[in-house]
């Protein structure tokens, strides 16, 4: 069985290399989609009884250890040295320094990563991380695969 949590959040970024717009600094209304895989829980009395687990749970870690934490946000390429000092200068600057470049693919590699040790299989159903679906855009948006990542 897999299930699904989508969450959102508002970040800055811009794609230093890039041939056109996206060069430019600019925000997004990002989504995160992340997919669990596991069996159903079959804990009679067990507030878990019959889910994956509870998408209050998944939202939660997902919230408190990315989320949160690139919300409202600059992602910067720690190469992009002149959006890194100019960022510097803007007292407590919410700035996120990434060892990539904040492409929706790259984003969604790294959120993986992060997220991957954080699903825990609590009772036993073989819960893991499959997926992370990055929205950088309505229309544009980059898969995570567990064993493509
Ligand atoms: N493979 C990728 N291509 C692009 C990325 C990326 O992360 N991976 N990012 C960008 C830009 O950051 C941009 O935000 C997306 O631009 P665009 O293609 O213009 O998307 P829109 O939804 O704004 O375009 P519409 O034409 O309005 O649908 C570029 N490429
Ligand atoms: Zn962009």
């Amino acid at each position: 069985m897999r299930i699904t949590r989508r969450l959102e959040f508002d970040a800055g970024h811009r794609i230093p290399d890039h041939a056109s717009q996206c060069r430019h600094i600019h925000g997004h209304r990002y989504a995160i989609e992340v997919t669990l895989s596991g069996r159903i829980i079959d804990a009679a009395g067990q507030p878990v009884n019959g889910m994956v687990m509870d998408f209050a749970d998944v939202k939660a870690i997902a919230k408190h250890h990315l989320v949160d934490l690139w919300d409202h946000a600059f992602l910067v390429y720690r190469g992009d040295t002149v959006v890194v000092e100019l960022l510097a200068r803007i007292p407590g600057h919410k700035t996120v320094v990434l060892d990539v470049i904040p492409t929706a693919e790259n984003l969604a590699h790294l959120a993986f990563r992060i997220l991957d040790p954080l699903y825990r299989d609590t009772y036993g159903n073989d819960l893991r991380l499959e997926q992370v679906r990055l929205y950088e855009t309505p229309n544009c948006w980059a898969d995570a695969i567990r064993g493509a990542e």
